[in-house]
């Protein structure tokens, strides 16, 4: 589904924590959203969850405003992985997962066989078919984390909204969660602290630098050395991954 950032602010006080944000991403597309800590990204995430209203401009979800569309209808077509987004209650994992159904059917319906089926699909996929009869509250970050991709996942969403996805994640869960976004044929926009993953998976970098948007473009072209020292403060260099001719990025101190 198509998202449009047309010249989006929000903050938390009068002075915004972003501003100007003018971007639009076409359906199907991977953008990673990267940038220093206190950057941005995860204030402009929460514009497209709902979580926090622009104070200027809109963001428009295909042809809504994503702020005047029926809620139910944001929550059908959005998918979530937000940060501590791990819920007050003592749900089992099963339980967590079934609640990307929800906003198909409404609270109070009884899920059906085929939400089952979902849900057992997105348990296995994410590696969470051992983890299905235990109390949320027990796992540890790694595990609680791809649960809630999980949902994200079973909810079926047009959007896949993920902030920091791979946080907490060991090195074959960090990929395996990026290879199923990527493979989930809906658009993407995760907010990512390795650049690397990013130049592996992203179609487009979107960086953030103090609320605006500094660059954006295929990885190849914006992962350049001054834009890194600038803006990360870091040197780096772009290699292609021998095994799997992806692009690649090295950093290093400056
Ligand atoms: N709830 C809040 N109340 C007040 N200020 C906030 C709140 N959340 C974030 N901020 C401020 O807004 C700015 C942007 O924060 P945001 O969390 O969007 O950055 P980020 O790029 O996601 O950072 P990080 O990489 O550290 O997760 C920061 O200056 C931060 O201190």
């Amino acid at each position: 589904m198509k998202l449009r950032f047309a010249g989006v602010a929000a903050g938390y006080t009068d002075v915004p924590a972003v501003s100007e944000v003018e971007v639009t991403i076409a359906e199907g597309e991977f953008v990673a959203l990267v940038g220093p800590n206190g950057s941005g990204k995860s204030t402009l995430l929460k514009t497209v969850y709902r979580a926090l209203k622009p104070s200027a401009g809109a963001v428009w979800l295909g042809d809504d405003d994503l702020w005047r569309a029926p809620r139910r209808d944001v929550a059908r077509a959005v998918g979530v992985l937000g940060q501590d987004q791990a819920g007050g209650f003592d749900f089992s994992v099963r339980e967590a997962v079934t609640l990307g159904r929800y906003p198909h059917h409404g609270p109070f319906a009884r899920l059906g066989p085929a939400d089952a089926a979902i849900v057992a699909e997105a348990l296995e996929r994410c590696g969470c078919g051992p983890l299905a009869d235990r109390s949320l509250a027990t796992l540890s970050g790694g595990e609680r984390q791809r649960v809630l991709f999980a949902r994200a996942l079973a909810q079926r969403p047009r959007l896949l909204v993920l902030d920091e996805p791979t946080n907490h994640l060991d090195p074959r869960h960090q990929i395996a969660v990026l290879e199923l976004a990527a493979a989930a044929g809906v658009t993407v926009l995760a907010a990512l602290h390795s650049l690397d993953l990013a130049a592996q998976y992203a179609d487009t970098v979107l960086v953030l630098a103090e609320g605006r948007v500094r660059r954006s473009g295929p990885p190849r072209d914006v992962f350049e050395p001054r834009l890194l020292g600038e803006v990360f403060g870091v040197g780096g260099s772009l290699v292609d991954d021998p095994v799997t001719g992806a692009a690649r990025l090295l950093l290093h101190a400056l």
